[in-house]
């Protein structure tokens, strides 16, 4: 390239050769060539996937600084240039698809493309201008795309858990509390098989999810404990060459206090940088809570189904008008959007599955495929749960007469019947019921199988609905 470009473009070159790369842009030449290989989805990284990256970059810079692997002039500006994308600067200059090179090396280049240009800017220097500060000597200093990815990719599911998908759990579960405070005495019937089935309390319900939330938590909280283990200091193959003796505990100790975190180095560095097992039980943990949330999801549409044909015994708010052409129509969108996010969650976790199985040998190239679904999974779950939380829990009310209205129709009441009348008396009991549209107390009265005040005791829908409570001796209370 002989020709001198206009002052709207600079040259840069590589190994394949030289590019015109826009003045303005502080990506370089090989996220250039990448964006040209990928245009796939159009979807750019995710914030959080390049807060990760660039929080690396800054604890590398640091550390080499330190121990005098590069300048500390050098060192000083790619830190400035990395807290300035913390900020929120230079968003835009990231611009890879997230369907990209293998192990994420073009993600990764743009990464140190961007911090280069301007940790030059900084200095006084042009951008594209690799001497005094090059995005692989100096940004990528003892470091491969092999082990900053797949730190990456922890990073940023720390970075997503906490942020994103653990306050918004806690909300969720402290909204259904309530609703279990405020529903305990309201008495509906349980349904087994979508048949009649014994009274509960709404209430109840409400605790029981508030539970299952809480427990998927403490999973994810326990599944999300490999991800504090880095294998940081690997390099290309898992045994550190090119890194500093000391770089590896003290890259990680640096990057514990950026994000205040409790980071360990991994005990085996190739065992790290092969194995996706970490991603794979965090993703395990997402999907085996979007399985239960989905679940909840779809037991508020059927409580909420109505107005006028279906159960309605409780009422989701209406956020929006349902229907395009049939008015007066509030559908349970808040719902129906959580059951959507449900399933995309477990898709996420097959395709990290496949990916996670296609390593080969020392490098897992799947790579980023994993760090934009795992990371994606939650946030999307946890933007779910909050507005779920936000815009439908928070606002559900009880029918408090219809509930009532289902349970003393229920015919599963004559099950409280069974210790006094026997299985098979009960069974014929229900079955007139059925038959005759007689009430099963009027059924039981007429053929003297029990008199009226041991069924009004019997027959007693509070004390039917309240949970037995747990007792391994008498007087003992739980
Ligand atoms: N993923 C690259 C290494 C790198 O980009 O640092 C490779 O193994 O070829």
């Amino acid at each position: 390239m002989n020709q001198q470009p206009d002052s709207s473009v600079r040259i840069e070159r590589d190994s394949m050769g030289d590019r015109l790369i826009p003045s303005s842009a502080y990506y370089g030449i090989q996220t250039l060539r990448a964006t040209e290989n990928f245009p796939i989805s159009g979807i750019k990284p995710l914030h959080t996937y390049v807060d990760a990256c660039i929080l690396i970059k800054k604890a590398t810079a640091i550390v080499n600084g330190e121990l005098s692997c590069i300048p500390q002039d050098v060192s000083k500006a790619i830190v400035q240039a990395a807290d300035e994308v913390l900020a929120g600067k230079f968003r835009d200059q990231f611009v890879v698809d997230v369907y990209q090179a293998g192990a994420g090396t073009s993600h990764h280049m743009n990464v140190n493309e961007v911090l280069a240009n301007r940790a030059l800017e900084i200095l006084g220097d042009e951008k594209g201008n690799y001497k005094l500060v090059s995005p692989n000597d100096h940004v990528n200093y003892g470091q491969s795309t092999n082990d900053v990815i797949p730190t990456a990719i922890r990073i940023g599911g720390l970075l997503a858990l906490s942020k994103t998908l653990h306050p918004a759990l806690e909300g969720a579960i402290q909204a259904l509390e309530e609703k279990a405070v405020q529903f305990q005495d309201t008495v509906r019937s349980g349904r087994t098989h979508m048949q009649d089935a014994v009274p509960v309390r709404l209430g109840e319900n409400f605790r029981a999810w508030a539970h299952i939330l809480s427990e998927h938590q403490n999973r994810i909280y326990t599944n999300s404990g490999d991800l504090m283990v880095l294998g940081l200091g690997g390099s290309a193959a898992g045994t550190g060459m090119n890194t500093h003796p000391q770089y590896r505990g003290r890259v990680v100790t640096v990057l514990s206090e950026l994000i205040d975190c409790p980071l360990e180095p991994a005990p085996h560095l190739m065992a790290a940088m092969q194995s996706m097992a970490p991603f794979v039980n965090v993703s395990g943990a997402l999907r085996n809570l979007a399985t239960d949330l989905a679940k909840i999801s779809h037991d508020l549409r059927l409580m909420d189904s109505g107005p006028k044909t279906g159960f309605k015994e409780i009422q989701l708010p209406p956020v929006q008008p349902g229907s395009s052409i049939m008015p007066g129509k509030y559908n349970p969108v808040m719902a129906e959007m959580t059951s959507m996010v449900c399933f995309q969650v477990m898709g996420y976790d097959s395709a990290i599955a496949l990916a996670s199985l296609a390593g080969q040998l020392e490098l897992n190239v799947m790579m980023p495929l994993i760090a934009y679904n795992l990371i994606h999974s939650i946030e999307i779950l946890g933007n779910t749960i909050a507005a779920l939380t936000e815009r439908c829990l928070t606002g559900i009310t009880a029918n408090q007469e219809r509930c009532l209205a289902f349970a003393e129709g229920s015919l599963a009441l004559v099950t409280a019947l069974n210790p006094h009348i026997g299985y098979l008396n009960a069974a014929a009991v229900a079955k007139e019921s059925l038959e005759t549209g007689k009430s099963l107390r009027q059924i039981v009265l007429e053929k003297g199988l029990m008199n009226e005040a041991e069924l009004a005791e019997v027959l007693n829908l509070e004390q039917m609905s309240a949970i037995v409570p747990l007792k391994y001796q008498d007087g003992e209370s739980d």
